[in-house]
This record gives structure tokens, C-alpha cells and sequence, in this order.
């Protein structure tokens, strides 16, 4: 359980990220098998080996002849290789002849190649002199217009790895493994709490001092938009004994939960303190050398991840993307980073803060690739997200970055 002096030491974000993962290891080890036209967005738990070679036979990439190169080899429109045509493969079965010397087969796009024949002369490049006497009026090369055995990929190798999260292309390449079934990391459950006695839905109208919940519903989109199964439990007023029945409750019910507000020093201090109280090893950190997120908090509470995000919209957005994100699609997990799209900066970037920044930014088409525009404005205007494409990570020992130099960009889907 963390001191008291370790609870206000301000932690660097990967340093906070890492005093959680000790605790949590295990959500990484459960599986659940579901259907392949429900892994859109799941996280696979098993590096996946490629049990079968892809194609398993050769195949035309053109409708035309299947034939041996080197009887087209010098062939031109005033000068035709003539073929003897032994007729036609159909779509989808295996070929009943092979080719000798001077002879083709009709094929179609997607056929399989008879032996004897090493390429395909498109249809194109073909005159039919009548009865089975075909001239081809341009040479091609051996392997031309054709896919090999194994091309896509051969039996054994390792196509996906572990965590890998599934796109359209690899529920496509899942199919041609025959894997109707996958074996995903279940949905992670996520609850999420607005807190603050100012705060009131969006339903009623704000009285002076009042403000409608917005991060309730940033924090809900953001969830779900990485795949969780998330839920908004609603407002809870500052107040510790309500705090600690909802919070106990959402505990029970979910992998990880997410407050706002309430987490900066001072009279609101009460999400700190109940995180310690509610199990183990509680609060882990409090603050973060991160701007904007200062103020967050994080622990664990009996296996289930806790965070405390800051109240402000934009801070709430952006301290989710850096911190709770990764947990979710499994980035946490991988020891490379993915590659993150480029852009010319458009104006300085002043840093120094001696935190680490993330600057929200709208990225605008340039002549080669993105102009990237700081989004000026304060944490505390939801607005200024809207406006945003994407952040730029500044990193802790880097005191700003000039206009005119490469950044790269997360973009804020
Ligand atoms: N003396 C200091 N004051 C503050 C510091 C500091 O270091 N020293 N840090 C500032 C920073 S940075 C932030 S961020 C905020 C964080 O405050 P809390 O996380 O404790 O949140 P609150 O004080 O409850 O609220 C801040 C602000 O956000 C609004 N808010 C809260 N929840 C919601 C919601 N669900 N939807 C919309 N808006 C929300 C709230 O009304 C306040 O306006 O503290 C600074 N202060
Ligand atoms: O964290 Mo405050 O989040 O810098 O606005």
C-alpha cells in the first residue's frame, strides 16, 4: 500500500504504468473462444502458425492460356507462337491433362495450372486461328501471371502474434486458415463514475456553479471505441460514505474502473484515500509528470485496475489515451511500439516543463502529407478535443520541438 509520501511523488508515466502490471498479469491470461465474425476488434491470446500453405496450388492470375514459357520465347504481333490448344480448365477443379511441348490450356482468373505448364498468357495476347490452333503474340517469363504454392504464405510460419488485434484483414486471414473459432482475451469490463457536486447530467439544466457531466460521457465513447464492455454508473456527489458503496459495487462489477474529478490535492481528496481503504495494494500513485493529467491517480484494488482521472474534459480524454488505453488493447503487453503517422509541425511547441505533454493537434492536408496544428486552449474546454485529430507526445527531456520539424501523431479516433 502506497505511504503517505509516495502517494503525492509525482511518477512518469511508464513508471506508473509498470507499478500496475505486477497486479493485473492475470487478465492477459484468460481466453474465450468466439465465432470469427465476432472478432472484429479482439485481442488474439495465441501467436497464430499458419497450419496449411496458402495457395495450395498454382494459380492464374489472368484469364488466358496456361503454357510453357519458352515455347512463346521471340513471339510478337507479326510473328505468333502457335500453340496447340488442349482445351479448358475449369474454375475450381483440378486439371485432368498436362502440357507437353508446344501446347496451352484455356484458363480462367483463379484456375489451377496443369503440370507442364510454368505461366499464363493473358487473352489479350491471344489469336485464335481456328479449331485448336491458338497463336500468342507476346512472350511471357516463367512465373508470369500466376500465384505458387505457399505464395501467401507456407505451412508453419508464424502469420499473427500474440495480442494482436484483429483488423478486417486478419479476420480474412483467419479464414483462409479454416479458424471459424478464435481465441480472444474477453472484453474488458469497464465502469465509469463521474464525481463532483457540481456536476449534473445531461438532462437537467445548470444552475449557476453547475456544470453538465461531460466526461461521463468522453470516458463511455473512448471505452468502447478500444473495445470494452463499459458502462457509466452516473454522478456521484463528494461525499465519502456514497463514494465508497458505488465504488465497491463497481469494483465487483468490472476489470477496470474510471473516476473523474475529485483527484486533485485538496477537499476533494476522498477517490485517494477510498482506493487504499478498498482493498489491495490500493493506491499506487498520486500525480504524474504529465501535462495535461498532473493530478491523476492510480492503484489496484484486489486484482482490479482503479484510476482516478483529472476533472477536466480535455485532461480526462487525454490522460485516458496515455494510461487506460493501453490496458485495454493489450499495448501494455508489447515490447515494440506501433509505427505512428508523421507530420510537419506548423508552429513551435514549447516544453520544458519538466513533464511529459501531450499537445491535442488538428492535422491539415499539405502538399506532401500532414500539417500539424496545435489546438490552442485551455484543459478545461471540451471543445478543444473536437477540434482535435490527433496528439503529439512530448517526451519528459525535450524542451519543445521547432516548426518545420517532423512530429509523429496518435490520432484521436
Ligand atoms: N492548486 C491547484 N489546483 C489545481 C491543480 C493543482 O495542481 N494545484 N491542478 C489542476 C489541474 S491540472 C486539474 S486537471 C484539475 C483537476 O481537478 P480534479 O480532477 O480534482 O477535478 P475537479 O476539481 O473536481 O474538477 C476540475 C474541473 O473539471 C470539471 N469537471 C469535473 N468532472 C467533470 C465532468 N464529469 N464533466 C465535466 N466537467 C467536469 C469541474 O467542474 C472543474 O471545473 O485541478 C486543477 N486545480
Ligand atoms: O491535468 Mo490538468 O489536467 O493539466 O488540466
Amino acid at each position: 500500500m502506497g505511504s503517505s509520501s509516495e502517494l503525492f511523488k509525482v511518477h512518469t508515466l511508464s513508471e506508473a504504468i509498470d507499478s500496475l502490471k505486477p497486479y493485473v498479469l492475470s487478465f492477459y491470461e484468460r481466453v474465450e473462444q468466439i465465432p470469427l465474425e465476432e472478432s472484429l476488434g479482439r485481442i488474439l491470446t495465441k501467436d497464430i502458425p499458419a497450419t496449411c500453405a496458402v495457395p495450395n496450388f498454382r494459380k492464374s492470375t489472368m484469364d488466358g492460356m496456361a503454357v510453357r514459357a519458352a515455347d512463346t520465347f521471340g513471339a510478337s504481333e507479326s510473328m505468333p507462337a502457335l500453340l496447340e490448344c488442349l482445351g479448358e480448365i475449369r474454375m475450381g477443379e483440378a486439371p485432368t491433362k498436362s502440357l507437353g511441348k508446344g501446347e496451352g490450356i484455356l484458363i480462367p482468373t483463379g484456375g489451377m495450372l496443369p503440370e507442364g505448364a510454368d505461366s499464363v498468357v493473358m487473352v489479350e495476347r491471344l489469336e485464335h486461328f481456328g479449331e485448336t490452333l491458338y497463336g500468342v503474340t507476346k512472350a511471357v517469363a516463367p512465373g508470369e501471371n500466376l500465384i505458387e504454392i505457399g505464395e501467401d504464405f507456407t505451412e508453419g510460419e508464424v502469420l499473427l502474434s500474440r495480442y494482436t488485434r484483429i483488423r478486417a484483414q486478419e479476420m480474412g486471414l483467419l479464414a483462409s486458415l479454416g479458424m471459424n473459432q478464435v481465441a480472444v482475451l474477453p472484453r474488458f469490463k469497464v465502469g465509469i463514475l463521474s464525481t463532483g457536486d457540481e456536476i449534473i447530467p445531461p438532462d437537467q439544466k445548470p444552475l449557476p456553479g453547475q456544470s453538465r457531466d461531460i466526461n461521463g460521457y468522453t470516458l463511455l465513447g473512448l471505452a468502447l471505441a478500444c473495445g470494452a464492455d463499459a458502462r457509466h454508473y452516473g454522478i456521484v456527489k463528494d461525499n465519502l460514505e456514497e463514494l465508497r458503496s458505488v465504488l465497491a459495487q463497481m469494483l465487483k462489477e468490472n476489470d477496470i474502473v474510471l473516476l473523474s474529478g475529485g483527484s486533485s490535492v485538496g477537499l476533494r481528496d476522498l477517490s485517494a484515500q477510498l482506493i487504499s481503504e478498498l482493498g489491495e495494494p490500493g493506491l499506487l500513485f498520486h500525480g504524474l509528470a504529465l501535462r495535461p493529467g498532473k493530478p491523476t491517480i492510480g492503484g489496484v484494488v484486489d486484482g482490479k485496475l482503479i484510476f482516478g482521472l483529472p476533472g477536466h474534459p480535455a485532461s480526462a480524454m487525454v490522460v485516458f489515451e496515455a494510461l487506460v488505453r493501453p490496458w485495454i488493447d493489450g499495448s501494455v503487453l508489447k515490447s515494440q511500439v506501433d509505427p505512428l503517422p508523421k507530420g510537419v509541425l506548423s508552429q513551435n511547441l514549447y516544453s520544458g516543463s519538466g513533464r511529459e505533454e501531450f499537445v491535442r493537434v488538428k492535422l491539415v492536408p499539405h502538399t506532401e502529407g500532414w500539417q500539424v496544428e496545435p489546438v490552442r486552449g485551455k484543459s478545461g474546454l471540451i471543445r478543444t478535443m473536437v477540434l482535435a485529430d490527433a496528439i503529439v507526445h512530448i517526451g519528459l527531456d525535450t524542451e519543445g520541438i521547432e516548426a518545420g520539424k517532423e512530429v509523429s501523431f496518435r490520432l484521436l479516433r
